[in-house]
């Protein structure tokens, strides 16, 4: 872990209107990976899009904006709520120290600066956030197939669930099992099995129309796909053409199967904004399982939708 935490070149922003602090920040951290600099929170804020930075040294008074402010707006958005912001300050005011913390602030750093101190503790922070990043990663990955795995696919249908209500779109979910899974490891091994999972899991995310939906390993030979703001009619098509683009890898199945190469079912169903206000989001992939359920009864190879039910409470 600690080789893939440190192989990538960092990338350090430095936020000061004052050209000799970063002239000196430049030269103490030059050599722990690229340095850029910013003279205003406008201008910072440009590059933070261009580019996340994995650690920010902002200077406490800024032109347009006090450095603080900025840390709290950087602290509130997603995307950069994990970056460690390092102040830059002369502020010896009493409850300084305090109001650098409540805002996010990582650390702070007192002016006059020595080079060796900056660059230890950027060092550090540097380290921190790549390894938290690689957590985070690793967490949320399925380790064979490289998807999204199902703590990844919960949360994020926890989110569309509630951006389905929230701006009033509909979403859908399908969930996917590879046929006859059994006799394809019964008859080729275990390995080979993961193989043919792993082949599945990359055709599916190639497979995938927008950044938006997701592609999960649900667990063992499942699958789920997310596609918020869409319609049953949107997906349909889509999963009907899944089912060709699996039957075209051409993966030998075992003789014993149904098919001669390996087939996927699939179940899917669609939550509109009005139920989404009665119902709950596994409502929703309850519904998908059932449609599963339905395409393995009648054949396997096909795409079944379910309506989503009410909750056994409200019926
Ligand atoms: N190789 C491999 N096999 C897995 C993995 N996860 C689950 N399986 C296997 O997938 C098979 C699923 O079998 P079943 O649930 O009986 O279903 P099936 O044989 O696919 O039959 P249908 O779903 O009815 O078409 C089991 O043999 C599991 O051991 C995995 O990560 N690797």
């Amino acid at each position: 872990m600690k080789k893939l935490v440190e192989s990538q070149r960092s990338d350090i922003l430095i936020i000061d209107d004052d050209r000799t602090v970063v002239i000196a920040l430049n030269k103490a951290l030059k050599d722990l990976g690229r340095v850029r600099f910013a003279l205003n929170s406008k201008q910072a804020f440009v590059m933070i899009e261009e580019r996340l930075p994995d650690l920010i040294l902002l200077d406490v008074e800024l032109p347009d904006m006090r450095g603080l402010e900025v840390c709290s707006t950087l602290k509130n958005r997603p995307d950069t709520k994990s970056i460690p912001v390092l102040f830059i300050t002369s502020n010896t005011e009493v409850g300084f120290e305090e109001k650098v913390f409540d805002v996010g602030g990582a650390d702070y750093i007192a002016k006059p600066l020595n080079p060796r101190v900056v660059a230890a503790r950027a060092k550090t922070h540097v380290a921190y956030h790549r390894a938290i990043e690689l957590l985070e990663k690793l967490a949320h990955t399925d380790a064979m197939t490289g998807l999204a795995n199902r703590r990844t696919f919960d949360e994020q249908l926890a989110i569309e669930f509630k951006r389905c209500y929230r701006e009033q779109e509909p979403l859908t979910v399908a969930i996917i099992d590879i046929d006859e899974f059994k006799k394809y490891n019964d008859h080729f091994g275990h390995i080979a099995g993961d193989e043919c999972i792993k082949s599945i899991a990359s055709a599916l995310i190639r497979s995938a129309r927008r950044p938006v939906d997701l592609v999960a390993r649900y667990g063992g030979e499942e699958f789920a796909l997310l596609f918020p703001n869409t319609h049953a009619e949107g997906v349909g098509m889509h999963l009907d053409n899944l089912l060709h683009t699996i039957e075209q890898l051409n993966l030998t199945h075992a003789p014993s199967a149904t098919h001669d190469v390996v087939t996927i079912s699939i179940g899917y169903s669609t939550l509109t904004c009005k139920q989404a206000a009665r119902l709950d989001d596994w409502d929703v992939v309850q519904a998908a399982d059932k449609a599963l359920y339905e395409s393995k009864e009648k054949g396997r190879n096909r795409v079944s939708f379910a309506k989503v039910d009410a909750p056994s409470s409200l019926t």
